[in-house]
């Protein structure tokens, strides 16, 4: 018992000792292969084991392309361009007919009125074939996080999920590198072409779609179609002519722009009473340059970062247009009014119910842009993101917007849109009427002197209503017009002067009132 138990303590310690020699002989022979970086060796072959292993098993590999990349406010071009390629492909499978055997189609308005742009919906696939290779393209969606994405606040806000879309594209490891290398410049090169070839102008707007707008990232659209151009627009031939120069020379100017360090943008203020053409004019400088065009509702904009996301979202060649600014949102003179708000306060003895008034009225728009952020929106740092943007404001009251928003660099150009002159008439009488002279001329000439009516009245008076009307009977209204406007104009002169003699007695007397306050 004893010797076996000695013996068997000896072999316990033995056995402990060759596995602690074995170790110590392990941990050497490791550092000495990491000497000779052998270790690479065997990470390589295991890794390159692994893969082949996966290869049996998943045979495709995967490439996607999302409609927002990470942190990025702006949708994608490569997921743009695949879009395009796609719609193409689908357009153009053989073997399904139209639609290439998908069976749940995207349809969009085309460039041709009569038809319809098809894309795969979502879920759906389509292959197709490059150099022998056979690639498959899944649409794929996948709800958007509930806080996040630019798409979030316009399509629906709070309580509403945008969906992330995204392309996937499956493809066998034999093909990696030819996929990987050639196919996918090959496909962004095509989708390129074909959204140049397929590109329709378009008017976006900011306000979320009711099912009659295509909505597009975060802004909704529909084709821009207005006919007015340079050629229809009435106004004073010079100016006409600076202002087409004008629009000419920042279509040209990318190196200009480029030398001088300026972001390539230019801001136009259009200015004048209503019915003078201002909105006529945006589209006659679209259709000139070839741009889309941006009609942002600036009360509908939450916040100074939703305008932002706005800006990012365009693209170059657009015109971006907020129409009436001073009616827009409070952001005119606000710091002229902080100044004079407590002297106001003391002057004008505001009753108590007047200001409560006036701060629900405040509370009342859930807009909280604030005239910073549009300058921001204008000047800023961002305001250079992807260049060749025209930026228009409109305005009825130029003389109530705070003199940063519209001062040279923000708004470079004003362009002061007026009453009917003669030539304007004349101009639209040509337009309207085909004539270029006509014994009524003198009689229209000389009124239009004397009273202020906008083109919008005039070209009104010159529309035929019936069969039977023609020019004569038509210039024969417009003088009709002219007197009647002539003699309002005259009653409400006498009207106003009556009342300013009124204020001016009331004022009389409150003077008189005060001085026999202070003599008491
Ligand atoms: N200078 C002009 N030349 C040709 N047509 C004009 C001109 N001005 C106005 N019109 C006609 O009058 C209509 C109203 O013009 P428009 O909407 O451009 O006025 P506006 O200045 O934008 O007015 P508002 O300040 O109310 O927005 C248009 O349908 C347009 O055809
Ligand atoms: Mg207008």
């Amino acid at each position: 018992m004893e010797a076996s138990s000695s013996s068997s303590l000896w072999g316990g310690l033995n056995s402990g000792i060759v596995l602690s020699l074995l170790a110590v002989a392990w941990t050497m022979l490791w550092q000495a292969l990491q000497g000779l970086q052998l270790h690479h060796f065997f990470d390589r072959h295991s890794r390159r084991l692994s893969r082949r292993l996966a290869a049996i098993l998943d045979p495709d590999l995967t490439v996607t392309i999302a409609e927002y990349n990470g942190g990025r406010m702006r949708r994608s071009d490569a997921y743009k361009e695949a879009k395009a390629y796609l719609e193409r492909a689908t357009r153009e499978a053989r073997g399904g007919g139209a639609g290439g055997g998908v069976r749940h189609l995207r349809a969009e308005p085309d460039k041709d009125p009569d038809r319809v742009l098809l894309s795969m919906d979502d879920d759906e696939e389509i292959t197709d074939e490059f150099r022998g290779a056979v690639v498959t393209w899944r649409a794929c969606t996948a709800p958007q996080r509930e806080d996040t994405g630019p798409a979030y606040f316009w399509r629906g806000g709070a309580g509403q999920r945008a969906e992330r879309r995204s392309y996937k594209l499956l493809f066998s490891e034999r093909h990696r590198d030819l996929v990987l290398g050639e196919y996918l410049t090959h496909v962004r090169r095509e989708g390129r072409a074909v959204m140049v070839k397929n590109r329709q102008r378009k008017l976006f707007t900011n306000i979320s779609g009711d099912g009659s707008w295509d909505s597009d990232g975060v802004w909704s659209h529909v084709v821009f179609e207005h006919p007015k151009t340079f050629a229809t627009l009435a106004m004073d031939p010079a100016k006409k002519k600076e202002v087409m120069d004008d629009l000419d020379a920042f279509r040209n100017g990318k190196d200009y722009y480029a030398r001088v360090g300026k972001a390539w943008k230019r801001g136009y203020l259009l200015y004048g009473p209503p019915g003078t053409g201002k909105s006529t004019m945006i589209a006659a400088m679209a259709n000139h340059l070839d741009y889309d065009v941006y009609d942002i509702e600036l009360t509908s904009v939450r916040t100074n970062t939703d305008l932002r996301k706005l800006f990012i979202e365009t693209t170059s060649k657009s015109i971006i247009v907020i129409e009436d600014i001073d009616c827009s949102l409070d952001l005119t003179g606000k710091r002229k009014r902080k100044k004079k708000k407590k002297e106001e306060e003391e002057e004008e003895g505001k009753k108590d119910g007047d200001k409560e008034k006036e701060d629900d009225s405040n509370k009342a728009g859930s807009s909280k842009v604030t005239l910073s952020g549009v300058l921001n929106f204008i000047d800023g740092l961002w305001s250079a993101c992807g260049g060749e943007r025209i930026i228009v404001f409109t305005t009825n009251h130029v003389e109530k917007l705070d003199p940063a928003l519209i001062r040279r660099g923000r708004m470079d150009k004003h362009i002061e849109m007026s009453y009917c002159c003669v030539e304007s008439f004349k101009f639209l009488a040509k337009v309207y009427l085909d004539v270029d002279d006509h014994p009524r001329f003198d009689a229209v000439a000389a009124l239009l002197r004397e009273v202020d009516m906008t083109p919008a009245d005039v070209a009104e008076n010159m529309t035929p209503k019936a069969p039977g009307e023609n020019a004569d009977s038509c210039l024969a209204a417009l003088v009709e017009a002219l007197e009647k406007a002539k003699v309002d104009a005259a009653l409400a002169k006498k009207k106003k002067a009556k009342g300013n003699k009124e204020d001016a007695g009331a004022a009389d007397d409150e003077d008189e009132e005060e001085e026999e306050e202070e003599e008491e």
